[in-house]
């Protein structure tokens, strides 16, 4: 016998086993601990409408069975010998991403989430053939690359949403020069992505304006996140009000929706930055994009560097995400509220707190 660092480690996470996207326990190994590996307890773990994509194959591509997850915040338990970035104890993220060719353009730009050859943190095969499992689990094994210190001043599950929502949006703000104070911004679908754009968004001083498919979160828009602004995109008067005022629209909705009533809204040159996953072709005639040179682009997460940053930059402004904590058995229904739009504004599962070993019926429920 080894040491423990010479034994793969036997793990509890949920699972889904098809498309129907339910989660239940499955336990299964994860690899010994390699000379760069960082293993993490996992503590909290957000959960990201690509969950639900992933886990009920809407891309066609999933293989079970499935641990989502990749909003990950634990501790640290134990180090491979080369490992220069983390030691035990330390409370670290990890993201969408934990492996890359390291040799390509992207990877040498630091910019590794466009590496063609990224390895998803689940449904994903590693390097060493076994299938990637995410962190709605008891323990990950990843490599220091994907590993990101959470800075001191926040709290360990308010920073789960930052590690895909949180970069998600702060990324093209940085990328496309989107970060002057002054700047007009849309945030379209405000959801767990959403309302970080609204956050980082304000923290940078932009005017704000949400693009909900209701009126039902005007309120908490403007008087919990600080919006300037409120359109419901079915109120073709206030949308009409709007055209031409926008600098950036930041798109996060989920399912197929028209484009050219956003692009209406935005000034010459104003860009539409497509972050939602969707599986169909959208579609705008070319003058819509012609008569205002606007652009329509789209950003995958943020690299690593861009993570680290966003953290800090949350700590900086004083700002958090608003979350539901819940426990494991919880997380189907939490899927289900998500899917239906029904949460403010993204649900953070509180892994370590949770009996992740017990089927749901034992431990369902909602916890503080
Ligand atoms: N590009 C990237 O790197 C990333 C992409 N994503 C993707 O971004 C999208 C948004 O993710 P996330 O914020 O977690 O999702 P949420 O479900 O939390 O938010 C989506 C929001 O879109 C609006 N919406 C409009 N129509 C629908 C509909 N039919 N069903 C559900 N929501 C609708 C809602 O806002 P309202 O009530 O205001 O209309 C909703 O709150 C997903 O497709 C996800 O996969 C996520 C992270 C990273
Ligand atoms: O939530 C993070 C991942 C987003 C994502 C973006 C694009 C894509 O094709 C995916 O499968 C996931
Ligand atoms: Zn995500
Ligand atoms: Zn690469």
């Amino acid at each position: 016998m080894g040491s423990l660092a010479q034994q793969e480690k036997t793990v509890v996470g949920w699972a889904a086993r098809d498309a129907s996207g339910h989660l239940s326990p499955y336990t299964y190994t994860v690899r010994k601990t390699g000379p760069e590996d960082v293993v993490v307890k996992v503590m909290y773990c957000g959960i990201c409408h690509t969950d639900i994509h992933q886990a009920k194959n809407h891309l066609g591509a999933s293989k079970y069975p499935m641990v989502p997850g990749h909003e990950v915040v634990g501790e640290v338990v134990e180090v491979g010998p080369e490992v220069t970035k983390h030691s035990v104890g330390d409370v670290v993220g990890v993201g969408v991403i934990v492996g890359c060719c390291r040799e390509c353009r992207p990877c040498k730009a630091n910019v590794e989430q466009y590496c063609n050859k990224r390895i998803w943190s689940y449904n994903d095969v590693y390097t060493d053939g076994r299938p990637t499992q995410g962190g709605f689990a008891s323990t990950m094994v990843v490599d220091q690359k994907f590993v990101v210190k959470i800075p001191a001043g926040l709290a360990p599950e308010q920073a789960a949403p930052l590690l895909c929502a949180g970069v998600t949006v702060y990324s093209p703000l940085k990328h496309f020069g989107l970060m002057a104070p002054g700047l007009r911004g849309g945030i379209l679908g405000l959801g767990g992505v959403g309302h970080m754009g609204v956050k980082v968004a304000k923290a940078m001083g932009h005017h704000v304006t949400v693009i909900s498919s209701s009126n039902k979160k005007r309120a908490e828009a403007m008087d919990d996140l600080g919006a300037d602004a409120y359109l419901v995109s079915s109120d073709g008067d206030a949308m009409a009000a709007a055209a031409d005022s926008l600098d950036y629209i930041i798109d996060t909705v989920p399912v197929h929706h028209p484009m050219e009533p956003y692009l209406s809204l935005l000034k010459l040159d104003g860009k539409l930055v497509l972050l939602g996953v969707i599986g169909e072709p959208l579609s705008f005639v070319s003058p819509m994009v012609m008569l205002g040179r606007k652009a329509i682009t789209g950003s995958f997460i943020g690299s690593m560097d861009e993570t680290a940053e966003v953290l800090q930059f949350c700590v900086d402004k004083g700002l958090t995400s608003q979350i539901e904590v819940v426990k494991m058995g919880y997380v189907n229904q939490a899927l289900e509220r998500l899917e239906r739009n029904d949460v403010r504004y993204r649900f953070v599962v509180d892994v370590a707190g949770s009996n992740v070993e017990a089927a749901e019926a034992e431990t369902n429920g909602a916890a503080a």
